[in-house]
Parts: structure tokens; C-alpha cells; sequence
């Protein structure tokens, strides 16, 4: 059962994303939530509309039995400082934040007990991916409760593959926007209207992804079906697929530098 009420801190790009897959998932009421945001946006304000806190005074902040911590890892110590004393001690505290160990979130909010939690933006439509990492039992309980219902979950077996599942995962749909941005120039560069550009590099990718999530076939396979023998996806693909100069390698030396980023940043 996840402990409420639940305290965010931070709802910005991640934060409100969050806030919506509670909305959407209906695991957690607005009635349930304090946020805590120096300029609240949008999704902040309408939880506010819906009967969410919105930065109440320190009083209220004992209240929250699940802390989630959403600020920038730069401007975590920072937030620490005003947060510390404020909090509930049997509070469990669920870092979403890239990089920062577990060890220095304990140094600093002892005696609450530390998950961490790396989610994707995608969890704004109950349809996220989270990696879960926690040295405690109850702790990982309740970052299971909290994004189960809005993500896919992978329970991490130890905390250095937290900057591996940042670098596949957190960053990734990055990634994946950073194709279907580059399939819609390329459409531009066939003689494709600007518009139809869009809809086709828009609608084939969410066909694809759709395809492989209806299948469960494997990449691979589901290659093969589309690549005709001499004919033109082969040849885009040994373009894109170029002996040690291809999209593997392209996107395997993208993720190693995200990964080292994240073990940068803490
Ligand atoms: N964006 C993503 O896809 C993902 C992000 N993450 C992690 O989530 C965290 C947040 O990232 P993201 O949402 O992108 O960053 P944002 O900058 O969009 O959000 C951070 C929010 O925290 C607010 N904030 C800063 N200090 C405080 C404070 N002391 N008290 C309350 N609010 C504060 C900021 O306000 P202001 O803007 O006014 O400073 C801002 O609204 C990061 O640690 C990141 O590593 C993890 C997975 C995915
Ligand atoms: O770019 C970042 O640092 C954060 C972590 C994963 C996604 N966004």
C-alpha cells in the first residue's frame, strides 16, 4: 500500500510528468499530493485546481509518509537544506534524480529510508518504464507502489546500474525523438511537403513501435520482414547499417557517454 500523503518536490519536465501518470492512473488522488515547485507550471496549478497543496509552509510538509525528489541533481543539496527537519522521519524518500548515491541522500535525510527511481517522461501516460533500485525493503515497496501503475518496472539488482538504465532508459526516449525528428528532415530531402514529412515520420514510427509491441517479435525478425531481397530498405539499411560505422555503434557510443555522465554527476 503506498503511504500517503505523497510530497513532490520538483515538478518540472519529470515532476509534472509524474503528476499527470497519477491522474491518469488514478492511484493517487490530488487531495493526496503536496507539491513544492519554485515557479509551478501548469500541471502543478491544475492539481492545485484539483485540490493538490500547492507549496504550503513547512508544517504541512511532515504530513507526506513518501517524499519524491524531483529537482535538478545540481540543486539537491539545496532543496535538502530547506526540506531537512521538515520531514517526516518514517518517511520513505524516492529520488528520481540522475547520478546522486544513495549513500549521500541517506547522509542527508537519515532517518528516512532511500529508493531510487529512474523513470522516463513516458509515465505522463501511464505508460512509462521506471528502474528501481533500493538497498531497503520497504523503501523499494513503496517506489514499486508508486510507479507501478504508471510504468513497466525493472528491479535493479545493485545501485551502479542506475547510471545504465539513466542511459538506456531515462535518457531514451530522447533518443527515440531524435530519430523521428531525423526521418521527417530526410522526408524534406526526398521532395515530401513539410507537412506530409511530419504525419509520415510521426505515423510510421508509432506504427513500427506499435508492431513490435503487438508482436513481441524480435527487431531482427521484424527486419527481415520489411527489407524485400534487393530492394529498398536493403539499401537504405546498408547505409545505416555500415560495418563499424553504422547506427549499433553510433547509438552504443551515445548510451556509454550517458552512462559516464551519470556517474559524473553525483
Ligand atoms: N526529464 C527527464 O526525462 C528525466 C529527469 N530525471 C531526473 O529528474 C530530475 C528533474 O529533472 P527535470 O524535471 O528534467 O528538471 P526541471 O528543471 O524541469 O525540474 C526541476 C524542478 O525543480 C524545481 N526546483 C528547484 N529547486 C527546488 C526546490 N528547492 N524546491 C522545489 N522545487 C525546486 C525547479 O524550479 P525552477 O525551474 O524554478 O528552478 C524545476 O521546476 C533530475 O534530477 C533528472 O535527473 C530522471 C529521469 C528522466
Ligand atoms: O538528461 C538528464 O540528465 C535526465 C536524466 C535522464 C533523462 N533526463
Amino acid at each position: 500500500m503506498l503511504a500517503k500523503p505523497i510530497l513532490l518536490v520538483g515538478a518540472g519536465a519529470l515532476g509534472s510528468a509524474i503528476l499527470k501518470g497519477m491522474r491518469v492512473a488514478g492511484h493517487v488522488a490530488p487531495q493526496d499530493v503536496i507539491i513544492l515547485d519554485l515557479t509551478p507550471g501548469e500541471e502543478a496549478q491544475k492539481y492545485a485546481g484539483l485540490g493538490a497543496r500547492l507549496n504550503p509552509g513547512p508544517e504541512v510538509w511532515s504530513e507526506a509518509w513518501t517524499v519524491i525528489l524531483a529537482v535538478k541533481p545540481q540543486s539537491w543539496r539545496g532543496a535538502a537544506q530547506i526540506l531537512s527537519g521538515n520531514l517526516n522521519t518514517g518517511a520513505t524518500l524516492v529520488s528520481v534524480m540522475a547520478g546522486v548515491r544513495t549513500d549521500d541522500l541517506s547522509a542527508v535525510f537519515a532517518p528516512l529510508s532511500v529508493a531510487r527511481v529512474m523513470p522516463t517522461t513516458g509515465v505522463a501516460t501511464g505508460k512509462g518504464v521506471a528502474s528501481l533500485f533500493s538497498g531497503d525493503g520497504k523503501a523499494l515497496q513503496a517506489a514499486s507502489d508508486l510507479f507501478a501503475p504508471m510504468a513497466s518496472t525493472v528491479v535493479l539488482d545493485h545501485e551502479g546500474l542506475i547510471d545504465a538504465a539513466t542511459a538506456v532508459s531515462g535518457s531514451g526516449p530522447a533518443y527515440v525523438y531524435a530519430f523521428a525528428s531525423a526521418l521527417e528532415s530526410a522526408g524534406l530531402a526526398t521532395g515530401l511537403t513539410p507537412a506530409d514529412a511530419k504525419t509520415l515520420a510521426r505515423a510510421t514510427l508509432i506504427s513500427a513501435v506499435n508492431l513490435l509491441d503487438a508482436t513481441g517479435e524480435e527487431p531482427e525478425d521484424l527486419i527481415r520482414k520489411v527489407a524485400s531481397p534487393g530492394g529498398t530498405t536493403e539499401a537504405a539499411l546498408k547505409v545505416l547499417r555500415k560495418e563499424g560505422k553504422g547506427l549499433d555503434e553510433l547509438i552504443k557510443a551515445a548510451v556509454l557517454a550517458a552512462q559516464k555522465r551519470s556517474q559524473e554527476l553525483g
